[in-house]
């Protein structure tokens, strides 16, 4: 029997398309194909540096979507293969970026190249074919909060007004030039800039996307293990790295900063709502994050530290956090993000999603998965070699 058709938001049936997805080896694209294989009928073109995290989607042969992924190893600053592949698609999803905060301020260059520069032959051939885009931008974009600014005391820092981040009313507010963190975000405005002039001057049909920390499984890499012993990833992966070795977590100038956590399986059902429904999300910028899972970082190690000591089954540190200056963690130029609350209004509106994973829930499945992953190769790596006789 032939399954039911799958149907979009407005009950039409939705036609299997091909798309080019730039950066599908990282921890997005490497869920995104994953729905895609195991829930649609679409096909990808994957393009990365890298395919480690989609090993399990391209081998064997025989996988029942072998037919539908197919792997180009390229790097998109310098392959002329990037815009037959575009050609080959209807839509092209941008993910690719250098996207860890520690990269920011010590190779700001390397920063601004990935994400304008090597963005830009992206838009100009989806432009110029005619394809449609979905570039992958950042809740970075909007900098601080209003909030921020004000005196500590003062009582309209409850305001929302002043520290929700709105898609088509909040300003983007960076640091000084000097301080270097700011490379990102305004790379990454810049090119949302440029994406959203070609809609407007050349018809290009786009859409953006703002991830609020999306967490998960796969994130990252864990220092020593699966990536260099000196590299700093994003902070789940950083906390997880110290609950591994049983080293106290680092709270960053004293785990103040605020943040809100979307589970990545959440996240990504927003994304194939976006693919699915291209009238509802073009032209569109779109927030996307769980406002309902707000913690400092603080209490982010303490909750992961509980969490963890539950899935592990090991008792939780004497001393599970120490503080350490930014300048100490990041080096010079390093600034940060005070809080991250998405407004919902145009997704919901336009696409009726929602996220449903409480932070507890994902933090016990992401590590549940940490530990089974990693202790044992940890364990191995940090054992003292055995005296021979
Ligand atoms: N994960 C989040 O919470 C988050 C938050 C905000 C924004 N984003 C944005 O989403 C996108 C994906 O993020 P992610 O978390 O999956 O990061 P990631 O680092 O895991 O994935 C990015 C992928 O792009 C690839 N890539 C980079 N430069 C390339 C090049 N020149 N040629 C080919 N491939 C290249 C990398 O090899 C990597 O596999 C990025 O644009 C990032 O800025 C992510
Ligand atoms: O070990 C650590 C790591 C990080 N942190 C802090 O934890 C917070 C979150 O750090 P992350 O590494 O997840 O990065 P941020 O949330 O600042 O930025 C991220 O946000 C959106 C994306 O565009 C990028 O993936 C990244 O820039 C920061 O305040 C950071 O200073 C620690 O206190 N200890």
């Amino acid at each position: 029997m032939a399954s039911a058709a799958r149907v979009d938001l407005d009950g039409n049936p939705i036609k299997p398309i091909t798309m080019c997805m730039i950066g599908a080896g990282g921890f997005i694209g490497s869920h995104l194909c994953e729905k895609l294989m195991s829930e649609t009928p679409h096909k990808v073109l994957a393009v990365d540096v890298y395919n480690d995290k989609i090993k399990h989607l391209l081998e064997p042969a025989s996988l029942p979507w072998a037919d539908r992924i197919q792997f180009h190893r390229i790097n998109i600053k310098n392959d002329s293969r990037l815009e037959g592949l575009i050609k080959m698609a209807d839509l092209t999803i941008n993910l690719a970026a250098i996207c860890t905060p520690a990269d920011y301020n010590t190779r700001p260059l390397d920063t601004i190249y990935s994400n304008f520069i090597d963005a830009l032959p992206v838009v100009k051939y989806c432009s110029e074919n005619n394809k449609r885009l979905i570039h992958f931008s950042t809740c970075e974009v909007y900098g601080k909060t209003v909030g921020s600014f004000l005196p500590k005391e003062s009582p309209l820092r409850l305001d929302p007004a002043y520290y929700v981040l709105k898609e088509d009313e909040s300003p983007c507010i960076f640091g000084p030039i000097e301080k270097q963190r700011w490379s990102y975000a305004c790379a990454k405005q810049l090119i949302e800039r440029l994406v959203y002039a070609e809609g407007a001057e050349n018809g290009l049909e786009f859409t953006i996307v703002r991830p609020f920390n999306w967490i998960g499984p796969r994130m990252d890499f864990i220092p020593g293990i699966d990536g260099p012993s000196e590299g700093v990833p994003r902070v789940l992966a950083c906390f997880s790295n110290n609950l591994l070795r049983r080293e106290p977590l680092k709270l960053v100038d004293g785990g103040q900063s605020q943040r809100t956590f979307v589970y990545i399986k959440d996240a990504i059902e927003a994304v194939l709502l976006m693919i699915e429904n291209p009238a509802r999300a073009n032209g569109h910028i779109f927030n996307v994050g769980n406002p309902n899972n707000e913690v400092t970082v603080r209490q982010l190690a303490e909750m992961m530290t509980k969490v963890y000591s539950k899935v592990s089954a090991e008792a939780p540190l004497e001393v599970p956090t120490i503080d350490v200056s930014s300048k100490e963690f990041y080096g010079v130029g390093y600034d940060d993000s005070d809080k991250r609350i998405p407004d919902m209004t145009i997704i919901n509106r336009q696409l009726g999603w929602n996220p449903k994973t409480s932070l507890w829930d994902l933090l016990e499945s992401t590590l549940t998965y940490q530990h089974r992953t990693y202790a044992e190769a940890i364990k191995q790596a940090t054992s003292k070699p055995v005296a021979s006789s």
